[in-house]
């Protein structure tokens, strides 16, 4: 069962609530929500008060991509804010499995976070207490940019370490994901897709999301 995780970074700000509204009539799974701080990438974004005032708008899980350097100083904030999901890059965080525990201990699930040049190496420590992998197919910090194909090897690497621990842990993907992409990292072990640009650019999202799914 492959789900698809709408990334609002290419929402309409403007009517953030109806937009998060659209793609879950339109089938989302997750709703993706990239956080970036102008310093781990080169771009601003979304606060935990983003988050706090799309909570009420949705059923979906709420899946908090972090994109900032010291994330265990906002992690909180987050988790009271309503996110379902809470990842850390491991570039970004001096003391990885401290993080995975604080999000933990809020009660969120935790994710870990690798980039398109980061070894799958760097997680095989704290696989077994994370609940999802994500996967960087593209260099974080702009939507619309063009998917990294050396990516995918590591794809397969992360699914037969998830596959080792017996677990139900998601193997995600996100950055450069459409109808011509979305196979190969199916093919290659991911299980949730993350589309931005390939979704919120579409004026009809159910039928972009419905072009991915039929894609696989
Ligand atoms: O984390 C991200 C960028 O750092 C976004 O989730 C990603 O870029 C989604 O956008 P698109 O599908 O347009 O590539
Ligand atoms: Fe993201």
């Amino acid at each position: 069962m492959v789900k698809i995780a709408p990334s609002i970074l290419s929402a309409d700000f403007s009517k953030l609530g109806e937009e998060v509204l659209d793609v879950e009539k339109g089938g989302a799974d997750y709703i993706h929500v990239d956080v970036m701080d102008g310093h781990f990438v080169p771009n601003i974004t979304i606060g935990s008060l983003v988050v706090d005032a799309i909570r009420p708008v949705t059923k979906l899980p709420l899946d908090v991509h972090l994109m900032i350097e010291n994330p265990d100083q906002y992690i909180p904030s987050f988790a009271k804010a309503g996110a379902d999901i809470i990842s850390v890059h491991v570039e970004a965080t001096p003391h990885l499995h401290r993080s995975i525990q604080l999000i933990r201990e809020l009660g969120v699930k935790p994710g870990v976070v690798i980039n398109p040049a980061t070894p799958v190496s760097t997680i095989q420590h704290v696989i077994e207490d994370v609940e999802l992998v994500l996967l960087m197919t593209v260099n974080p910090g702009f939507g619309g940019q063009a998917f990294i194909p050396s990516v995918l090897p590591k794809i397969t690497e992360v699914r037969s370490l998830v596959n080792q621990t017996g677990k139900t842990i998601d193997v995600e993907v996100d950055g450069g994901i459409n109808p011509d992409t979305a196979k190969q990292v199916v093919e290659a072990g991911a299980n949730v897709l993350v589309a931005g640009s390939a979704i919120y650019n579409s004026r009809n999202r159910q039928n972009a999301i419905d072009m991915i799914k039929g894609s696989l």
